[in-house]
């Protein structure tokens, strides 16, 4: 059996009554990228929320990499290795890529490297890295400000993975992208793939065809289930409550 990154058990988030989760039960392995689907209510953000800390499970538990989230604040649950994308770039507008690289990344922190002077070549080199898989080379060394939007959503997903995450939660990312920006930022999260653990929520269904290998379905807080594209677009269920709306 596979290791599993995430898991939640029977999670129900009840806001005065009215449950944004309802007994949630979901599980992804390391090293997969999901896609997470719903119709607009059915959940999605306070299933990241939870997962984060932001929000605490009324009923249920969080486990990441098998151990229970609960009690932990959001910067302690940040620390043991979840990252979170937000919807909108968050990026610091009058730096460069480089350095909001620079001043996100946590590539130096490791006392050792510190100590022996190791550490600025190394820095240099993996974000001189993290800026080719993030496209943004030639614009390194630009203000953010002047990025398109698609660029500042690559540049934050630069950021996020330059924290060393282990499991990445990416929250909307083509949103008001153009095709050819929506298109680059899926080659860009198959790219990180291949060394990540990645959840992915969005509404573009072509995105989710261009990235999803597989897709859980949210509906009024629990899964209403899960497959790959086709099987999920295929779905009577899925067709009614999601697809049915587009
Ligand atoms: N703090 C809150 N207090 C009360 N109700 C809330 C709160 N947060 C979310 N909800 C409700 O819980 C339900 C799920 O919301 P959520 O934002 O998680 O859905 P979503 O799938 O992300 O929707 P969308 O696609 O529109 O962003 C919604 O009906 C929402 O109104």
């Amino acid at each position: 059996m596979n290791a599993k990154i995430l898991e939640t058990e029977n999670v129900t988030v009840s806001f005065d009554g009215f449950k944004a989760l309802n007994q949630l039960n979901f599980s992804m392995d390391v090293g997969e990228l999901r896609v997470v689907i719903g119709p607009n209510g059915a959940g999605k953000t306070t299933f990241l929320d939870v997962i984060t800390g932001k929000v605490q499970p009324t009923i249920g538990r969080v486990l990441f990499k098998g151990k229970n989230l609960r009690s932990l604040r959001e910067h302690q649950i940040a620390r043991r290795g979840i990252g979170r994308k937000f919807q909108t770039p968050r990026v610091y507008l009058n730096l460069t890529p480089r350095e909001n690289l620079e001043i996100t990344s946590n590539l130096n922190k490791n006392v050792f490297s510190t100590l022996f002077g190791r550490s600025q070549t190394t820095e240099e080199n993996s974000i001189k890295g993290l800026l080719e898989t993030i496209g943004l080379t030639p614009k390194a060394d630009i203000p953010a400000a002047l990025l398109s939007h698609g660029e500042k959503q690559r540049l934050e997903i630069g950021m996020l993975v330059g924290q060393s995450p282990d499991l990445l939660l990416v929250d909307e990312p083509v949103a008001g992208l153009t095709d050819e920006e929506t298109y680059n930022i899926g080659e860009l999260l198959l790219t990180l793939a291949q060394s990540h653990s990645i959840l992915v929520i969005e509404h573009d269904m072509e995105f989710v065809r261009q990235i999803a290998k597989k897709v859980t379905v949210l509906h009024e807080g629990s899964v209403l289930c899960e497959g790959n594209f086709e099987e999920v677009q295929n779905d009577p269920r899925v067709v009614e409550v999601y697809l049915g709306q587009q």
